[in-house]
């Protein structure tokens, strides 16, 4: 299984290095802000749809005849070929953009997206050393790991601490990313229409910095703060990972989102561990506060556009 989800990261992390890339060379200065918000949208539909579906399929295949007597490795093994058709898809479409940015070259006669140039082990070296990718890559994992955990062990937080049945805590718990998939994209136009993403960075931290501590400190219902972290979430993304295109050249944008999302999932590896071993020792309440301190590094490490 551990080499399996290691393959998996390996995947899906490059696809999104490589997406955001094809993003920022095909709509620099135009609807930028829009097409992230639509990616992220579009992500989120994807993890709803796993987040709920997976269950009900895994039960349907072991209340099959066929598979009635079958052991439940076997039945996770069936499910889990379906949800491999899933990426079959993404790979269809994956030859889809190929096609079409070898289509955009040769009729523009020039690399679609690229530059042209390549990275120098000197722009390397200026990469690594800008303070402004770094405070990006600080933001980025100082936040994400206030969601992606916090989504990870939500469901059974809403059960614990709001006595929820399974099932309406897996609403709640969905809530954050079905609110991102609905607004990303329209954040993303009304950020393109201010132009000011380093205000929203801002604007998304704080509002989910309010979250975690209605979670934390009150027994009010919890689907404000979870439908209000969907927002927020929808709103620093959508107007963060853009933000590197503005001082990053063309040809180091891959290099720079690689960074980004290796720092990224370094911290969500090991917060998600120390998330679980929080919660196993000191309950939730510590959790959450935990929570609400990290957001405070990107509020700290941000400064006017
Ligand atoms: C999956 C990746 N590690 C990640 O965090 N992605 C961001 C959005 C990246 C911008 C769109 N490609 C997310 O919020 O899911």
């Amino acid at each position: 299984m551990c080499i399996g989800r290691f393959v998996f990261g390996i995947g899906g992390e490059s696809l999104a290095v490589a997406q955001n890339t094809y993003a920022v060379s095909w709509f620099k200065g135009k609807e930028l802000n829009m097409v992230f918000g639509l990616q992220l949208s579009l992500a989120r539909i994807g993890s709803t749809v796993n987040m709920n579906a997976m269950q009900p399929i895994y039960d349907s295949i072991a209340k099959s005849s066929a598979f009635a007597d079958a052991p439940s490795y076997q039945v996770l093994g069936v499910s889990l070929y379906i949800a491999m058709f899933t990426c079959l898809f993404s790979l269809a479409c994956a030859l889809g953009l190929a096609f079409f940015d070898w289509r955009a070259k040769r009729i523009l006669k020039t690399s679609a997206a690229t530059t042209g140039e390549t990275i120098t082990l000197k722009d390397m070296k200026t990469l690594l050393l800008s303070g402004k990718l770094w405070l990006i890559c600080g933001i980025c994992v100082a936040y994400y790991v206030t969601v992606f955990p916090f989504v990870g062990i939500g469901l059974v937080f809403y059960e614990m601490k709001y006595q929820m049945p399974h099932a309406t805590a897996g609403i709640a718990n969905s809530l954050v990313y079905i609110l991102s998939a609905a607004c990303s994209p329209v954040i993303g136009f009304l950020i393109d229409k201010s132009g000011k993403n380093i205000f929203w960075v801002m604007a998304g931290t704080l509002l989910t910095l309010g979250c975690h501590a209605l979670f934390a400190f009150t027994f009010a219902t919890p689907f404000l703060p979870t439908i209000i972290m969907g927002v927020a979430y929808s709103v620093l993304a959508a107007s963060l990972w853009p933000l590197v295109s503005y001082f990053v050249p063309e040809n180091q944008l891959g290099t720079a989102y690689g960074i980004m999302q290796s720092v990224q999932n370094a911290g969500l590896a090991a917060i998600s561990q120390l998330s679980g071993s929080l919660v196993d020792n000191n309950g939730y309440l510590i959790l959450i506060t935990f929570y609400l301190v990290s957001p405070l590094t990107p509020v700290s490490s941000q400064h006017p556009q």
